[in-house]
């Protein structure tokens, strides 16, 4: 018997500002699975169009979504993937740019694992499968759920610690053709409820101008940069300003003077500039004051994509930043976003 669903993953921007590894938001660019089994033993079959479509692995042993899909199904008891899988993936979320495709490729992942071995998972459950690959819950979890999310990860007990911090190469080992001794070990089974969140309100005239440089920066990269410790000063700036920003973005009218101050960050964004020509330029020259509609504006995720929240009067916005970067020799893309719901899984 043929099996068909289809799996849709938002994009997704994490920070907003002050909220690094805190919260995200889901935006309107998919990823979206095609997927059909059957009953002919053959191979997993994966193709992909759209972003990414020339650099993506298709081995569905290296590629990592079916990579996740199969840690999923394998610490639920089922050994591989099922007959005559094949896979269809249209992808519109631009790899390392700051809006979450590895985030989004982790959550199609575990849906697909989740179908595949007809596991009737709970979210939160999911939840845990993601954040043992993807160990920050910004992304996946306004991936998973959609909308602006606050969310944490649970101070577990020493033993549950332990197995949340196996190393990736263990929860997502390199399975056949190179095998190896791995393929006949058990995975590492998540904790149970690692993560949690809550879903914050959001005022729908606003709108997230995402615009996005013509280079990729990798999020390994651009963690590797930011400092061990910080100054308590520095952190109660965030906290001051993220205490607002997760109302303020809720209210109407939304309030620029507020918002603006509120999306000020001082953890990640003043490490980053060094990885991002333009950005101290971008996020100080351009204020509510010179383009009304502006509300703020940030790094998107770890960049090099900028969101700028607006209410109205988007091309004049992204116009000035596309001139910033250009001074720097940096060629961009925009494109105006809504915040959007969460996965979705349909036969
Ligand atoms: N749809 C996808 N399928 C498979 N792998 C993906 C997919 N999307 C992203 N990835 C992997 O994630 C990498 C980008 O991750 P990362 O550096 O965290 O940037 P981003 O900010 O886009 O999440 C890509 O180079 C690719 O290896
Ligand atoms: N909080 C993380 C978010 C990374 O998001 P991505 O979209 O760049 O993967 C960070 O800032 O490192």
């Amino acid at each position: 018997m043929t099996n068909s669903f289809t799996i849709r993953v938002p994009a997704t921007s994490a920070n907003i500002g002050p909220g690094f590894d805190v919260v995200g938001l889901s935006l309107s660019l998919y990823l979206t699975l095609t997927v059909t089994t059957g009953e002919t033993p053959t191979l997993p079959v994966i193709t992909y169009s759209g972003e990414g479509a020339d650099e993506v692995p298709l081995d569905p042993y290296c590629n990592l979504m079916t990579r996740v899909a199969l840690y999923v199904l394998r610490c639920n008891g089922h050994r591989t993937f099922p007959p005559a899988l094949s896979i269809h993936c249209h992808n519109q979320i631009p790899f390392g740019r700051g809006l979450g495709s590895s985030g989004a490729a982790v959550i199609a992942g575990v849906l697909l694992g989740d179908s595949l071995g007809k596991l009737n998972l709970s979210r939160e459950r999911m939840l845990d499968f993601a954040l043992m690959v993807e160990r920050h819950p910004d992304n996946v979890t306004a991936a998973l759920v959609g909308g602006f999310v606050g969310s944490y990860l649970r101070e577990l007990d020493p033993q549950a610690t332990e197995a949340a911090q196996v190393p990736l190469s263990e929860v997502l080992p390199e399975y056949p053709p190179d095998a190896g001794e791995n393929w006949g070990l058990s995975p590492p089974v998540p904790p149970l409820g690692i993560g949690h969140y809550v879903r914050f309100k959001w005022n729908s005239s606003i709108k997230a101008v995402a615009i996005i440089p013509r280079f990729e920066l990798s999020t390994a990269k651009a963690r590797a940069v930011l400092p061990e410790s910080y100054s308590r000063k520095d952190l109660v700036f965030n906290m001051q300003r993220l205490a607002v920003l997760t109302t303020a973005l809720g209210q109407t009218p939304p309030d620029p003077e507020l918002i603006f101050e509120a999306m000020k960050d001082r953890v990640h964004q003043p490490y980053r500039k060094t990885l991002i020509p333009g950005l101290p330029a971008v996020t100080s020259l351009i204020t509510p004051a010179s383009h009304p509609g502006l509300l703020g504006i940030c790094l998107s995720g770890a960049g090099p994509t900028i969101l700028a929240l607006a209410t109205h009067n988007f091309d004049s916005i992204a116009g000035k930043i596309q001139e910033i970067f250009q001074q720097e020799q940096i060629e961009v893309d925009w494109k105006i976003l809504e915040v959007t719901g969460g996965s979705t899984v349909d036969s």
